[in-house]
């Protein structure tokens, strides 16, 4: 099968979007891992995939891989390029779009400027959410032992993925290198995690690096930069509108307070389009 995508990346976190909407396309764990590959393959860190929507309210159907094959509930900077992809392939004509995801839905606003908005829906701190095996907790702080290293503490956020939130005095590859992967993979989350850490510059800027679940740091994180500004702000470090500053660039987040949904505003870039044999 000769298989078409564009290329395309939110803030250098990159993606291989495939329409199969005009044509249906299925993919198994081997093929996405061919695909993903940077050397042998298109090379991304996820791959995000348009379908047709299983409800009649809703505008199309939004799945989800990381480059190794597992299946992801959500993606930040994928949404956003998602709406460019729809709109430029004339999947649909609208400028607010009703995304059906594997957790939830998502609702994305093209703006006059080319941006895009996404209402990535309300946060839950629940542990059992992520799911998270909760350890001690002081000021809704969870302390986590890793092993060899000593401990950190950390504040779980589901935004439909996972995510631990650490904030740091001060980022360096070290700790990113080195923290992340231990938290990742620790037994006390069942289903992995992403890991965020977070440097607050003050009460509206924040700097911010992601260790991704399956894919290990990537230049941009959306769900990563919702979950580290909603922990920010709930822990009163942050105001409710911040700009976080990540590897590939900035993301602006706006969250009202518990049970308001995420608004993550930021650019979609297309690379090129392609084809490939599959
Ligand atoms: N890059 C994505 C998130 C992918 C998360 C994935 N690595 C997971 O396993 O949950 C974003 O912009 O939100």
């Amino acid at each position: 099968m000769l298989l078409k995508f564009s290329k395309m990346h939110g803030l250098g976190n990159d993606f291989a979007v495939v329409d199969a909407v005009s044509r249906k396309v299925y993919f198994n764990k081997e093929q996405i891992e061919f695909l993903g590959d940077r050397n042998r393959g298109i090379g991304f860190d996820q791959l995000l995939i348009v379908e047709p929507p299983t409800s009649p309210d809703m505008d199309f159907r939004y799945r989800i891989y990381n480059s190794n094959g597992s299946e992801v509930e959500h993606c930040g900077n994928g949404a956003r390029c998602f709406a460019k992809f729809v709109i430029e392939k004339d999947l649909t004509n609208k400028s607010v779009i009703n995304v059906e995801t594997k957790q939830g839905q998502i609702q994305l606003h093209v703006q006059d400027d080319g941006e895009v908005t996404v209402d990535m829906g309300a946060p839950s701190f629940a542990p059992a959410d992520l799911p998270f095996d909760a350890t001690e907790k002081q000021d809704d702080l969870y302390t986590l032992n890793l092993e060899g290293y000593g401990s950190v503490e950390l504040t779980p956020v589901s935004v439909g993925n996972p995510h631990a939130v650490i904030r740091v005095d001060r980022l360096t590859d070290e700790i990113v290198s080195t923290v992340g992967p231990l938290v990742e993979s620790h037994s006390a989350f069942p289903a992995n995690v992403n890991v965020g850490f977070m440097e607050v510059m003050s009460r509206d800027e924040v700097n911010l690096r992601v260790y991704e679940r399956d894919v290990g740091e990537t230049q941009a994180c959306g769900t990563g930069t919702c979950a580290a500004i909603v922990a920010g702000i709930r822990q009163g470090w942050l105001n409710s509108k911040v700009t976080a500053h990540l590897l590939g660039g900035d993301l602006r987040i706006e969250w009202q307070g518990e049970g308001s949904p995420i608004m993550m505003t930021g650019p979609a870039t297309k690379v090129f389009e392609g084809q490939i044999y599959l």
